[in-house]
C-alpha cells in the first residue's frame, strides 16, 4: 500500500503505528491489509482497540477520509465506523485468488472515476470475509447507495457463482452513510503494478487522488 501509494500515486506517505496517536496531519488514512493480532478472536477485533484507533475514529467523525482493505476494512466494521461485519468464508477456507468486482457507485471520492458497467479483476486474500448484516442495514446500504462493490463474474453478472465467500447480496465493499469511510475486501493495491500483469486497482487509487498517471 506504501510503495503504491507512494511510488505510484506520487502521494506524500506517513506510515503511522498502531501504538502511535498523533495523525501526523494525514488527511487520508488508509487502514491496510494483514493479520493484525494473529486474527485471534476475530480478525480485527483486537486491533480495533489499538491506541490509533481514537485518533482515526475522531477523524472520520470530523468527515475525514478513512478506506480500510481487507483487514483494514474488518477493523473498521469491529470499530463501528462501517456497519455489519466479515465472518469466516462459507467454506471455511482462506481463499486466495483474483476475483471480479464490479461498483456499484460511482458517487464516492473512491469509486467517482470507476466505470460502472466494467468488471475489475483484483484478487482477493482472506479467511473472513464474508459480508454480513441485518436486513435492516441491508436495505439501508441499498436505499442509501452506500454499496461500493458487488463481486461479479468476468462479464460482469453478479450472481451466486462469482460470490467467492458467501457475502451477502455479493457485497465486496461498502461506505459509510458520511461516504468518508470506505472498506472493501478486495485488494486493489495488489493490482497497480505494471509488473504484477494486472493494473484494474490502480483506478480505485487514481479516483481518490483526482488524477490519471502513466
Ligand atoms: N489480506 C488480509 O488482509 C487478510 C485479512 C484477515 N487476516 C483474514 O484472513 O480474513
Amino acid at each position: 500500500m506504501v510503495y503504491v501509494l507512494g511510488k505510484l500515486m506520487q502521494q506524500d506517505v506517513v506510515k503511522l503505528w498502531h501504538k502511535d496517536h498523533d495523525l501526523q496531519g494525514c488527511d487520508f488514512l488508509v487502514v491496510p491489509g494483514g493479520f493484525a493480532y494473529g486474527d485471534y478472536l476475530r480478525a480485527g477485533a483486537i486491533a480495533r482497540f489499538s491506541p490509533i484507533m481514537e485518533s482515526v475514529i475522531a477523524h472520520a467523525q470530523n468527515g475525514g477520509n478513512v478506506m480500510g482493505i481487507c483487514n483494514g476494512f474488518q477493523v473498521l466494521t469491529e470499530a463501528d465506523l462501517l456497519p455489519g461485519a466479515l465472518l469466516q468464508n462459507n467454506n471455511q477456507k482462506y481463499v486466495c485468488k483474483n476475483i471480479y468486482l464490479k461498483p456499484q457507485t460511482t458517487d464516492t471520492l473512491f469509486t467517482r472515476q470507476l466505470n460502472a458497467d466494467q468488471a475489475y479483476k483484483i484478487p482477493i486474500a482472506h479467511g473472513e470475509g464474508r459480508y454480513h448484516a441485518s436486513p435492516e442495514i441491508l436495505k439501508q446500504l441499498n436505499d442509501n447507495n452506500q454499496v461500493l462493490f458487488r463481486y461479479c463474474d468476468q462479464a460482469g453478472n453478479i450472481n451466486e457463482v462469482a460470490n467467492p465467500n458467501g457475502s451477502l447480496e455479493n457485497i465486496a465493499g461498502i461506505c459509510n452513510e458520511g461516504r468518508n469511510v470506505f472498506g472493501m475486501m478486495p485488494h486493489p493495491e495488489r493490482a497497480s503494478d505494471n509488473l504484477l500483469g494486472n493494473t484494474d486497482g490502480r483506478k480505485f487509487f487514481e479516483s481518490v487522488i483526482g488524477q490519471v498517471l502513466a
